[in-house]
């Protein structure tokens, strides 16, 4: 993650059609939140059905290249999101429904990609939580940060660092 401290964040959104309307509200409140710099919408649009893997991808790949600081992505489940998003090398997606997790998901795991399942919570839940993780910063001085390189480092060899 490239951001630290109160730089705003670059933020990327993406959805299946099953995530589309939580995709669109989500999208209008980074929009108007003073902590984000950017939002980009990976799609899907209203008219298109593009099969989640691929927005999840395309979305996790703008990350890992450093464009984007962050993803937050919806399908049905918010399960498929984070499985494709994960294929993407350096990737850490999770799916996350509640305040603990999604807090953990950054300050143990730096996780950039957070997924929510439009048919799994409400809405003002999905907003609140996606409000919090605005806040989180991991940091790289933690106990957390050596586990967090254990995962990087089976990357590709399988074998950890
Ligand atoms: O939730 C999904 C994938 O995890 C997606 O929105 C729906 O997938 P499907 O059940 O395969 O249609």
């Amino acid at each position: 993650m490239s951001s630290t401290g109160d730089q705003p964040l670059r933020i990327v959104v993406g959805s299946d059609d099953a995530g589309l309307d939580y995709k669109n509200a989500l999208k209008r409140d980074l929009e108007n939140d003073s902590r984000v710099g950017s939002v980009v919408d990976v799609g899907v649009g209203s008219d298109e059905h593009t099969a989640y893997p691929h927005v999840a991808v395309q979305a996790a790949r703008l990350v890992a290249e450093g464009s984007a600081d962050r993803a937050l992505l919806v399908c049905g489940t918010g399960l498929g999101v984070a499985i494709s998003a994960n294929k993407v090398p350096g990737i850490r997606a999770v799916t996350a429904h509640d305040s603990y997790s999604v807090e953990r998901s950054v300050l143990s795991n730096n996780a950039q990609v957070l997924c929510f399942g439009q048919r799994v919570i409400g809405l003002e839940l999905a907003r609140k939580l996606a409000g919090e993780w605005l806040d989180y910063r991991f940091d790289t001085s933690s106990s957390s940060a050596d586990k967090v390189a254990a995962i990087d480092g089976y990357e590709g060899t399988g074998v950890a660092c």
